[in-house]
């Protein structure tokens, strides 16, 4: 079925900000939109999200530029096209850019359009997006946050996420009660302690803590108080977003609420020893994406048994990936469809990651929108894990309830990535009763 029109316009995301809404119709009335979400710390190397920078509108955030582009320069070559064919109408738009970072266009404007043809192609088919998009049938096991910290809640913590995965769980529906008690637990013991401040900017609480580690005491204190035991039932994800943290110039690490510096050596070594100390499963930018140095001495220490991610490291781009394969930087790659700016690229970078027998982690942005295509692509590509900010606040609700429908409708078939099938370990380190 041939495209006949693609329109965009400007939406807005979780945080209030302006982002791309692009919509396709088919020639027989068919349509599919796409939903733009955007990051906070954001890497270096990923595409570029085009803004406007007209400081008299959304203070320079809006993407008049982008919708523009989607309009007068995307939809005039994509139109004709057969919609079913998402590889040649990626190809066509990344031809049409023609950089490295889809910086011409703007990786918003083509991925809007790009995820609208997704979309577009299942409702043609008339089947479910994670249908159209792959024959997986595996729901993922979430990895979900319980504080938030760094650039997502004014440095009040140094790391950006601490959030939990339920490894012991045996199907998805307990992964979500598991994490629901503990969620709740942190919300009860915070406010006792009278150190809550609010809530970051993916739904995680956002405590006053004095240092990062106070953070991680509390992980497990609360895993506990829900009833569960830590390492076992639960383990803990931490996303260091150690890029944010690295001063490239003096070639050192700062730790701003504690007023620590560390050489690329000393904070590899902290990394180690909180792997060590506490009941940490996985752990995801441990190191700046120029620290290749840093990344394999932690992956060398810990990469036998922690899930060690890259994702400013990576930026879901298939170079990347390829090097830190070679290199053994990492053994697992998060994925995000606005870090590489199409549905192919980044299902390509998912198929590439499982070939290598490292685990993909599917990722919403800090900046979501209602929308769940990350929820059917994980799915779709039964890569295993889904990584989306907490478990309080709709734009995220509405990734890990898509699940639950799509487990419904999978009916018989669905399996589940447990903990024990992506091959977690189980860990005593940090329990105080071990
Ligand atoms: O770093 C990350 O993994 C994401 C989600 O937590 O944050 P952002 O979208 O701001 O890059
Ligand atoms: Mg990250």
């Amino acid at each position: 079925m041939q495209i006949a029109t693609v329109d965009a316009w400007q939406i807005f995301d979780s945080r209030g900000n302006p982002t791309v809404e692009a919509e396709v119709t088919l020639h027989n009335g068919v349509r599919g939109r796409g939903l733009v979400p955007s990051g906070a710390s954001t890497g270096q190397f990923e595409a570029l999200e085009l803004r406007d920078g007209d400081a008299q509108r959304y203070r320079g955030k809006s993407v008049f530029k982008a919708i523009a582009n989607i309009r007068d320069v995307i939809g005039p070559a994509v139109r004709g096209m057969d919609v079913s064919e998402q590889r040649a109408i990626d190809e066509r738009m990344i031809e049409l850019d023609g950089t490295a970072e889809k910086s011409r266009l703007g990786a918003n404007a083509i991925l809007g359009v790009s995820m609208a043809v997704a979309n577009a192609a299942a409702n043609a088919r008339q089947v479910p997006l994670y249908a159209s998009l792959g024959d997986g049938t595996r729901l993922p096991l979430p990895m979900i946050q319980i504080i938030g910290g760094g650039s997502h809640a004014a440095w009040r913590t140094d790391v950006q996420d601490y959030l939990v995965m339920a490894i012991g769980a045996t199907s998805y529906e307990q992964t979500l009660e598991m994490t629901f008690n503990v969620y709740h637990a942190a919300g009860e013991l915070l406010k006792e302690r009278g150190v809550l401040a609010g809530v970051a900017d993916e739904g995680g609480f956002w405590p006053e803590f004095a240092t990062n580690a106070e953070a991680l005491d509390t992980l497990v204190e609360v895993i506990q108080r829900a009833g569960y035991r830590p390492g076992e039932d639960l383990g803990i994800a931490l996303d260091i977003a150690a890029s944010d943290l690295f001063d490239e110039q003096a070639g050192c690490y700062r730790f701003r609420l504690e007023d620590r510096q560390f050489s690329c050596e000393a904070f590899a070594d902290l990394m180690i020893d909180w792997c060590e100390r506490y009941p940490i499963v996985s752990i995801e930018d441990p190191a700046a994406d120029v620290d290749e140095a840093g990344w394999r001495r932690v992956c060398e220490r810990v990469g036998e048994h922690v899930q060690v991610i890259g994702d400013d490291l990576f930026t879901t781009n298939r170079q990347r990936i390829e090097r830190g394969i070679e290199q053994k930087l990492a053994n697992s790659v998060l994925i995000k469809l606005n870090q590489i700016g199409t549905v192919t690229e980044t299902i390509d970078a998912i198929r590439l990651t499982q070939q290598a027998g490292w685990r993909p982690v599917v990722s919403a942005r800090s900046g979501e929108t209602e929308d769940a295509f990350i929820s059917h692509l994980a799915v779709a590509t039964d890569a295993g894990q889904l990584k989306v900010g907490s478990f309080a606040r709709s734009e995220r609700m509405a990734k890990w309830n898509e699940v639950l429908r799509i487990a419904r409708e999978l009916g018989e078939r669905k399996t589940f990535a447990s903990g024990g099938l992506l091959g977690f370990q189980p860990t005593t380190a940090g329990r105080r009763d071990a």
